[in-house]
């Protein structure tokens, strides 16, 4: 199973969103990572065929998808990043309207919805409104009806905003055992929503994927280039101006811990230290608004 991305361009009127794009994916977790703005939107929307590229084109074992239809659509599951409920359904009722779009057989159906809420821990509030419902809950219900048809493509917008920390831990194994022999594509700005589950990740900037890799392929580019120096705290201000720093953590006596990317120390008494996906994003992205692990 391979989806193909070739050579895929999205051009608005005087903005490049996604500029010639190539990445096959194959079965496994993909973490799309890059700031708001990159184009990941936009290049996850061709792939789900809802977006006509300006040039290029998307291949699933060979066959243009544009050619395969609804056969494409059989195989995709797709959770958009807002994407429209109806907040005046159930829970239940609204993945029982989208399996009917999506033509699933009705005896399959309700076996399916059970199973979902089961696992989504969704079970309690299936006969709740979705207005009534909180954020990762609704999102919850987003990632279901993404479910539905079992898809061996899985693209998934920013699923983890708006759930708490033990709900993204629930999602992030949920994820890892439905993507044996399947392709999910997640995007994400939160580097830790990825560094733990995605088989490869593609960082992505200014419309353009510059970086591809497993997670340790990815961090060892960044060997000798993560530091830890430990500095009084009326110190930080000035460092903070001239390094990039990833983490600051306040330790006894006055003084802060602080790790920092850079090519050569630049702080008093600096140490190597074992270099994460965080490290590499800060790097890569470097003198744009820092990304931090936000809503965590
Ligand atoms: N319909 C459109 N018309 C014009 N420009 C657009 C349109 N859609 C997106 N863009 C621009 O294309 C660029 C990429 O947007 P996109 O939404 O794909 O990025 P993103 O990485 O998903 O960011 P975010 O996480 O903020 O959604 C942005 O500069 C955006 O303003």
């Amino acid at each position: 199973m391979e989806l193909t991305i070739q050579k895929l361009t999205k051009r608005y009127k005087d903005k490049t969103a996604v500029n010639n794009v190539s990445l096959t994916l194959t079965p496994g977790v993909w973490g799309l990572l890059g700031a708001n703005g990159a184009g990941k939107t936009t290049l996850m929307r061709m792939v789900a065929g809802i977006l006509t590229p300006t040039s290029g084109k998307v291949q699933y074992d060979g066959i243009e998808i544009k050619a395969l239809g609804e056969a494409y659509r059989d195989v995709f599951g797709y959770l958009p990043q807002n994407f429209g409920f109806y907040p005046e359904f159930t829970v239940a009722d609204y993945l029982q309207y989208m399996a009917s779009l999506k033509g699933l057989p009705q005896k399959e159906t309700n076996q399916k919805i059970d199973e979902l809420l089961h696992r989504l821990t969704l079970t309690d509030v299936r006969n709740k409104h979705i207005r009534k419902l909180s954020g990762g809950m609704q999102r919850r219900v987003g990632i279901a009806q993404a479910l539905l048809n079992d898809p061996d493509i899985l693209i998934l917008d920013e699923p983890t905003s708006g759930l708490d920390p033990g709900e993204r831990i629930r999602f992030r194994n949920i994820l890892s055992e439905f993507a044996q022999q399947r392709i999910v594509l997640i995007s994400t700005h939160i580097v830790s929503d990825v560094e733990y589950i995605a088989n490869r990740n593609a960082i992505m900037k200014d419309g353009q994927i510059i970086a591809v890799g497993t997670t340790d392929e990815l961090v060892k580019t960044m060997d000798g280039k993560v530091w830890q120096s430990t500095i009084p705290a009326e110190q930080l201000h000035h460092y903070e101006r001239t390094v990039r720093v990833v983490t600051v953590r306040n330790e006894e006596g006055g003084s802060v811990s602080v790790r920092y990317v850079s090519e050569s120390p630049s702080l008093p008494d600096s140490q190597n230290a074992a270099p994460r996906l965080e490290d590499l994003y800060l790097w890569l992205f470097r003198g744009e608004e820092a990304v931090k692990e936000d809503a965590v």
